[in-house]
């Protein structure tokens, strides 16, 4: 008999809105002991499972799965780059943006039962300024939103729409130049998004097109933000129709350059990283394994 996959789990104790889980019950329930081994371990904190996951890639795990959100993923999959073992996710953060992508079963039970036989195949992964990211990245009203949420104290998407909400009054576009291998733009950027999957989460469609093993990124540009155009985004995003509705420009890139009239704030899987006026983006063609 082969030997059992040998999977670590990572849980991230404060992803998601449904703060209760018993993980431990429902992988003994639900993993088939004849083949699959399992360990599982808590993040104790912030960028915790980037150690955790380069250590159990170490100590001969084939599989490492994120149990969390894209943040949770994000730490998870920057660990295993460079080492022999694959991606797994089970999702249970707000979004959830490239388990969806990668069709992860979004009820627990059914993703776990998928891990005892999962399909392994490598995706691209996207970096900003040194940073990796594995679904979006992104410049302007994005970025700005995910640090007004991350501020906000309650999760879900019902604070996301709020935030927002607010936010969209007040936030203003910044001048750009951005420098593809062919192509130089002058524009303004009230959102620059890079996208290697094709939603942000929640199945908010931002690179509808986006292949996640086509080595390009997807790049969506949207230089203002009028009230008609923000609803039409809005619908888009949920129609995943953003290409065809010409309230947004799109480009595929290997690398881009870009650089900002002013500091701009940027996110990694919806993560705001900080500031800055000079943007590197890169995609690296199928630099991680996944088992999904
Ligand atoms: N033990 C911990 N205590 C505090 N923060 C943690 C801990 N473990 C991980 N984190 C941080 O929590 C952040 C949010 O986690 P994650 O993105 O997985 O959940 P989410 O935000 O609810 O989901 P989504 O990204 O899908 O909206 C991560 O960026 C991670 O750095």
């Amino acid at each position: 008999m082969p030997a059992a996959l040998r999977i670590c789990f990572l849980l991230n104790p404060t992803s998601g809105t449904n703060r209760r889980l018993d993980l431990p019950a429902l992988l003994s329930q639900h993993l088939d002991a004849n083949l699959v081994s399992y360990e599982v371990e808590e993040t104790q904190y912030a960028g915790h499972a980037v150690e955790l996951a380069r250590a159990a890639a170490a100590r001969g795990c084939r599989v490492v799965v994120a149990v969390g959100g894209d943040g949770t993923v994000n730490e998870v999959a920057r660990g295993l780059l460079g080492t022999q073992a694959a991606l797994g996710i089970l999702p249970r953060g707000s979004g959830n943006g490239l388990a969806r992508h990668l069709k992860v079963p979004m009820e627990i039970v059914a993703a776990i039962k998928h891990l005892n036989q999962p399909t392994f195949q490598r995706i691209d992964v996207g970096s900003i300024n040194g940073r990796e990211f594995f679904c979006t990245a992104g410049l302007g009203f994005d970025a700005h939103v995910s640090k007004c949420f991350a501020e906000a104290g309650t999760r879900g998407l019902a604070t996301y729409a709020q935030v927002a909400l607010r936010e969209y009054r007040r936030f203003r576009p910044v001048p750009i130049t951005v420098a593809l291998a062919d192509t130089t733009l002058e524009t303004d950027c009230y959102v620059l998004a890079f996208a290697n999957a094709a939603q942000y989460g929640n199945n908010a469609y931002i690179a509808p097109r986006a292949d996640i093993q086509d080595g390009l990124l997807d790049l969506c540009l949207i230089d203002s933000m009028s009230v008609v155009r923000a609803v039409r985004v809005a619908l888009s995003l949920a129609l995943g129709d953003l290409p065809e509705s010409g309230a947004a420009v799109f480009h595929t890139a290997r690398q881009v350059q870009v650089e900002a009239a002013r500091p701009l704030g940027f996110h990694v899987d919806g993560d705001y990283v900080g500031t800055s006026t000079h943007f590197s983006v890169e995609l690296h063609p199928l630099a991680l394994e996944v088992a999904v």
